[in-house]
């Protein structure tokens, strides 16, 4: 079996390929092909031609993408748009021109309207206008569903979307504007902590709700989906409805996590509020009850994926340190 997958070098690809790897040391017959975008540039439709005709893998996993946190979201727009989109058109299309049935890509819980009922439904997709800080991005993963769905429909081929909540973990984007909000407070506590600084600053009301997810439970939940045969994946899915929500299935609001991450960081000073940063959707709380009737439920708690997180964190800190 020789399975492609894209964004190796991503927080998410990284745990897929990880798992994937111990798979194969553990005499499992497979032969895992990776680029990294200096190699392949996904939105180049003639290389991933090119790279899709000699390498003919069996499956593709699409964990390749622009990603970021809100304000990285609300400031690059158009490249959120734009490469997305790219992405999984070159790479959804030409797999298929190569003769890949089987596919698993990436989206996001921001597919869903700003004002879903929560927690959000598969079915909540296409019912309402979108939260206008990840619009672009939203609609460029809502177009990855369509296409895997519409080649199903036409083609008949087995390509599976999996719609993960916010993620974080070992690997992830720890940059002080574009990242998501928990490692961008895990690198702030530290740092305030290393500082001796009484207060730490934390984006918009802290009042949004938000799941977390850790990624090596998204990597265990998509070689799940992956995994499972196409009669019980289309009869539990449905026709035109093909993607499947990934979470741990409780939120938390942004204060409380800025509260878990100043416990595992040893911060003790002030929290205050910084309401001119965007607040984004109020709450995103996935419904996992299709995922859990399939069989998967996350593993890992907030405070324990947190500590972890930190521990990489840190070990990470020293190794660029040593390498300076
Ligand atoms: N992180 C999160 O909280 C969430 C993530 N997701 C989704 O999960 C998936 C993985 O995200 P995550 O691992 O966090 O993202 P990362 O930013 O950690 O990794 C993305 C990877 O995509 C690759 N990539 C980006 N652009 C290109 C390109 N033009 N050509 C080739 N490769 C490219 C990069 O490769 P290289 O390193 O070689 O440059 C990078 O390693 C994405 O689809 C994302 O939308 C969904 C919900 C939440
Ligand atoms: C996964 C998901 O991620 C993005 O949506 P988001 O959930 O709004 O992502 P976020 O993690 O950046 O913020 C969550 C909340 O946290 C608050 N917040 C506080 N302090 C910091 C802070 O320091 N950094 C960040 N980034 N946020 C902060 C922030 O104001 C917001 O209320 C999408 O654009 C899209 O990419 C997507 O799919």
């Amino acid at each position: 079996m020789k399975i492609y997958v894209a964004g190796h070098r991503g927080m998410v690809g990284g745990a897929i390929l990880r798992q994937l790897q111990a798979r194969r040391d553990a005499g499992e017959n497979l032969e895992l092909i990776t680029r990294t975008s200096a190699e392949l540039d996904l939105t180049d439709q003639t290389a991933v031609r090119m790279f899709m005709q000699a390498e003919q893998p069996d499956q593709v996993i699409l964990a390749a993408a622009k990603v970021g946190g809100i304000i990285a979201n609300n400031s690059y727009p158009a490249q959120f748009i734009y490469e997305n989109l790219m992405i999984e058109c070159n790479v959804i299309h030409q797999a298929f021109d190569a003769g890949v049935r089987k596919l698993l890509q990436l989206g996001s819980s921001c597919i869903y309207p700003k004002l879903a009922d929560q927690p959000m439904r598969e079915d909540a997709l296409l019912t309402g206008t979108l939260e206008p800080t990840n619009e672009p991005y939203a609609v460029a993963k809502i177009a990855g569903i369509k296409l895997c769905e519409s080649y199903n429909r036409q083609y008949g081929t087995d390509y599976r979307s999996v719609m993960p909540t916010n993620l974080y973990g070992p690997g992830d984007n720890f940059h002080p504007e574009n990242s998501h909000v928990l490692p961008a407070l895990i690198r702030r506590f530290h740092q305030a902590v290393q500082d001796e600084v009484s207060e730490v600053v934390i984006w918009g009301t802290g009042t949004p709700m938000r799941e977390f997810l850790h990624v090596d439970d998204m990597a265990a939940a998509s070689l799940f989906v992956l995994g499972l045969d196409t009669e019980t994946y289309q009869r539990e899915t449905q026709e035109m409805l093909s993607h499947i929500n990934v979470g741990s299935g409780t939120d938390v609001s942004i204060r409380e996590l800025a509260e878990i991450v100043a416990r595992v960081t040893g911060y003790q000073g002030k929290l205050s509020f910084d309401a001119s940063k965007p607040d984004g959707a109020p709450r995103k709380l996935m419904d996992v009850s299709r995922l859990a009737r399939l069989g998967w439920t996350a593993q890992t708690p907030l405070e324990t994926g947190v500590r972890e997180t930190y521990e990489w964190f840190k070990a990470q800190k020293l190794q660029d340190l040593r390498a300076k």
